[in-house]
């Protein structure tokens, strides 16, 4: 069946009630067979869900535990030492933003998290070396001062999930119908956005347009989201527009498309707005890494999903000129 008949069929299909689950212990199989397998498992959640978790995503235990414990100690620092590197100070939002200083959701009154965020660069730093190719989105990271572990840990989990990125891309493509190598030439400088992000708990009865994460889609190819075990505060939505719970499933990471995807594959596959709200009574850690092309590549549509009964959805753009439109549109400068 052709990719646009696929995917015709899936929109005809109910709403998903659940998300499922991929195991990525075959990932790298020598056997083509086995590989097709799987990228026909990610076809079918990417086309009917826009969501799926991974298990055997091959991140070690301890580079999560790593990030994690930096990640607390940091949010723990007063606010005043916080803000030093608020992101608006720095280029393309690399840094810090305060509770409400974000609106995912534009009809929101700001999201209930403070984050950090920051892109590519070597452990072993060599000078930021982004300027040209990065183009609208060029900007070195900056580094808190405190707690002094904090960068090697986020940049150990950052190569980390980069590296499980780039084995999921060849699926991405294989479940497109493409050579596995498709995207290789076009994710060459690694474009992926990590934050580091904390809900503080809301209790009582909470306002819709006050949540952990209004509802948004994300903006990149897909994100691979770590989701604090034991707290359920993920939800997606489905196209009967009922909220879908995506608790931490142990051991495994949520990975989810973005625009970029949706863009280059004319919505074949779902680009699912969500949230987050974070009613636990606890506070709430996640850690998404959004995974993207390189700025300079257009978001040109793959024929193959455009035929005269599905035609062109989206303009052309760079991914780095939609990207940085939407981070302008999310912090609201
Ligand atoms: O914290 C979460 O579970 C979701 C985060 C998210 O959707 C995002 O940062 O785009
Ligand atoms: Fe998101």
């Amino acid at each position: 069946m052709s990719l646009v008949d696929a995917a015709q069929r899936a929109e005809l299909t109910e709403a998903f009630s659940h998300i499922p689950v991929i195991d990525l212990s075959d990932v790298s199989s020598m056997d083509l067979a086995v590989r097709k397998g799987l990228a026909d498992a990610i076809r079918d959640a990417c086309m009917n869900v826009g969501f799926f978790y991974v298990a055997n995503h091959g991140i070690p235990e301890t580079t999560i535990t790593g990030v994690l414990a930096a990640t607390k100690e940091y949010f723990s620092l007063p606010l005043e030492q916080k803000m030093e590197l608020e992101n608006k100070n720095t280029p393309n939002f690399k840094g810090y933003n305060p509770v409400k200083s974000s609106r995912n959701d534009p009809l929101s009154d700001g999201d209930m998290h403070e984050g950090f965020e920051f892109g590519w660069e070597e452990l072993e730093a060599n000078g930021y070396q982004g300027a040209e190719k990065d183009g609208a989105m060029a900007g070195a990271n900056v580094w808190p001062r405190e707690p002094a572990g904090f960068r090697d840990a986020a940049l150990a989990y950052y190569h980390a999930a980069v590296g499980l990125g780039k084995r999921l891309f060849p699926l991405f493509a294989a479940a497109l119908d493409l050579p596995e190598t498709y995207f290789d030439d076009k994710t060459k400088n690694s474009a992926a956005l990590m934050r580091v992000l904390h809900y503080p708990p809301q209790t009582g009865p909470v306002d819709d347009r006050l949540v952990g994460i209004g509802a948004h889609t994300d903006w990149e190819c897909f994100t691979i989201l770590w989701q604090e075990p034991g707290i359920q505060a993920l939800q997606v939505l489905n196209k009967q527009e009922q909220w879908v719970d995506a608790p931490p499933l142990p051991g495994t990471l949520v990975i989810n498309l973005g625009d970029q995807f949706a863009r280059w594959t004319n919505d074949v596959f779902k680009s699912t707005v969500h949230r987050a709200i974070n009613r636990s009574g606890i506070r709430r850690y996640s850690i998404p890494l959004f995974f993207g092309t390189d700025y300079d590549v257009k978001l040109e549509p793959i024929p193959s999903c455009v035929s005269s009964n599905r035609p062109l959805k989206y303009e052309v753009v760079t991914a780095g000129d939609y990207v940085k439109s939407k981070l302008q549109a999310t912090y609201g400068h």
